[in-house]
């Protein structure tokens, strides 16, 4: 078997999205480097990901107007659908290749095709079709991602089961489909897919969908989106071969899809490591304890970034991790960073969205929620989304903004509002003085707004809004 040694400051284990923001880092301070990935290039996000499923989603929005406009129902045409889901594809593939293209051309000959896992906390073996390469490095990022899970009860079913890096590789859609799992990939796929024209049914062993905390968010995002595709929420599912496709049984309810979803999370890559032998200790679900500021494995010179951390599996913190563990990699002392706020929006149309702390997190007696209806929204009546609810909690004393959670129409744009607001640490009254046009979505915000600063202790004797200037 032939070997090689290549030794280095830096072996970067993934050119996913967390992988490639920690390499910018590594080549910004001019050091010597290995970026390994055993393939395909492209990223998660850009390949089967974050772009695949909103270029399906977008769809799926344009061809419900098209159905609401000339008043049609929603029909399964296998040609016509196919022919949309090959020009998908091709979209899907501007993107990934725009991502591999990115690792290549940055990664140059220092681009190591090939399986890692550790011998030592810092060397490496790389095998490639029978090829091994040793990498001795200084330091090492670990920024191999996820995969989808997929549990040894859905054997039975596996030959009609698929996960989302299955699904956009497609060349024939199934008539319906069974979507196990309603968190944001289920939710998401099932309302493209549903919109496309395919009959979906939805099942979660939760009775919350897209992971919503606020059971009256909760309750409003069930009634809207069950109009869209049967949604079997609070129970198990069982899961059976029928004719040429699966039975899925829940209580009473029972129905027989033609393809099978599994959406029931990702697991770290980790495992595939041999960290445990390779010295690294590891905590009950695998992974080494690590600083979340500096993204340092607890006493060694060895980094974690992205979704192989098993927590902020979001293409937005990948990215910030990759940057802190590509900077810190390259210094003598790492720097602890903050981060961001959480942000998760499912987009559903309405989106919906949770921002800061989720309501289950905070102290009912220390907490005023601010409430906002798109019943009286102008903007969402217009758009038909009187249904969209926005929830602002806020620290009862202070006004402090500590979290917020909606399903409206445009949530992104509304969560992105409050994000940055609660990070900036703005009280409701703080906030209330900027200005709101009308007639908007972000008017949904203000009202939720004047509703904290209603309930407050102290009440204000000027206007809502209203900061009072010093004339003299
Ligand atoms: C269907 C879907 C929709 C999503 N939508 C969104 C969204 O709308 N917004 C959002 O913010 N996030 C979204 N996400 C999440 C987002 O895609 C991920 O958080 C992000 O892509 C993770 O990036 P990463 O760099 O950690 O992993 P990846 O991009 O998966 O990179 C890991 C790399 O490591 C390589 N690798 C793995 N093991 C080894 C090994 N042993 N040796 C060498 N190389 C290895 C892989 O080949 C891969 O290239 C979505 C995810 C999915 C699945
Ligand atoms: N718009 C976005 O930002 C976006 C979109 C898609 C995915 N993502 C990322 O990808 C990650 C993975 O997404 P996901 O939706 O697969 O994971 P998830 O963890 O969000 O949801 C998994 C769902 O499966 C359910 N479940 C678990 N066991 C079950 C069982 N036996 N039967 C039925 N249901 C069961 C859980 O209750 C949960 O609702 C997300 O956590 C998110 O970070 C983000």
């Amino acid at each position: 078997m032939d070997q090689k040694t290549i030794q280095t400051d830096v072996a970067i284990i993934g050119a996913g999205t967390a992988g490639l923001y920690a390499l910018r880092e590594v080549r910004r301070a001019n050091k010597q480097f290995v970026l390994i990935d055993k393939g395909p290039l492209g990223t998660t996000c850009a390949r089967v990901g974050c772009m695949p499923s909103k270029l399906a989603l977008h769809e799926g929005a344009l061809q419900k107007r098209q159905q609401n406009t000339e008043n049609k129902t929603n029909t399964f045409d296998a040609d016509k659908l196919n022919k949309t889901w090959a020009r998908l594809q091709e979209q899907r593939d501007f993107f990934a290749n725009r991502a591999s293209k990115a690792a290549t051309s940055a990664a140059k000959d220092q681009l190591l095709t090939g399986n890692a896992r550790f011998l030592t906390p810092t060397t490496l073996e790389v095998s490639n079709a029978g090829q091994i390469t040793l990498v001795q490095a200084k330091k090492v990022i670990i920024a191999n991602g996820s995969r989808p899970a997929i549990p040894a009860w859905l054997d039975p079913v596996l030959e009609h089961t698929i996960s989302t890096d299955e699904l956009f590789e497609l060349k024939e859609l199934p008539s319906s489909i069974g979507i196990l799992g309603l968190g944001a990939i289920g939710m998401e796929m099932g309302l493209a897919l549903s919109r496309l024209g395919i009959k979906v049914v939805g099942a979660d062993l939760s009775p919350a969908i897209a992971g919503i905390a606020d059971p009256h968010i909760n309750e409003q995002a069930i009634a809207r989106f069950s109009q869209e595709m049967e949604l079997w929420l609070g129970q198990p599912t069982a899961v059976s071969l029928a004719d040429k496709g699966v039975l899925l049984q829940s209580g009473n309810r029972q129905a027989k899809v033609d393809l099978l979803l599994a959406a029931l999370g990702r697991r770290p890559n980790l495992d595939a490591l041999n960290l445990q032998a390779a010295g690294f200790p590891l905590n009950e679900k695998g992974i080494p304890a690590f600083n979340p500021h500096t993204m340092q494995i607890t006493g060694l010179p060895v980094f974690l970034a992205g979704d192989c951390t098993g927590s902020k599996t979001l293409m937005h913190e990948a990215s910030a991790e990759g940057s802190i563990a590509g900077f810190n990699a390259v210094q003598d002392n790492p720097v602890c960073f903050k981060r961001m706020q959480s942000l998760g929006i499912a987009f559903s149309d309405p989106d919906v969205f949770s921002v800061g702390e989720t309501l289950g997190n905070l102290k009912e007696h220390n907490t005023i929620t601010g409430k906002a209806q798109g019943t009286n929204n102008g903007r969402a009546r217009v758009l038909h989304e009187e249904n969209s609810l926005l929830h602002i909690y806020a620290d009862a004393q202070s006004g402090t903004l500590l979290g917020a959670a909606g399903m409206t129409a445009r949530g992104e744009h509304l969560a992105h509002l409050l994000a940055w607001a609660i990070q900036r640490q703005e009280t409701a009254a703080s906030l209330l003085q900027m200005p709101f046009y009308h007639p908007v979505l972000e008017e949904m915000i203000q009202s939720a707004l004047q509703d904290i600063v209603r309930q407050m202790p102290v009440q204000s004797p000027y206007p809502f809004g209203l900061s009072v200037l010093n004339c003299n």
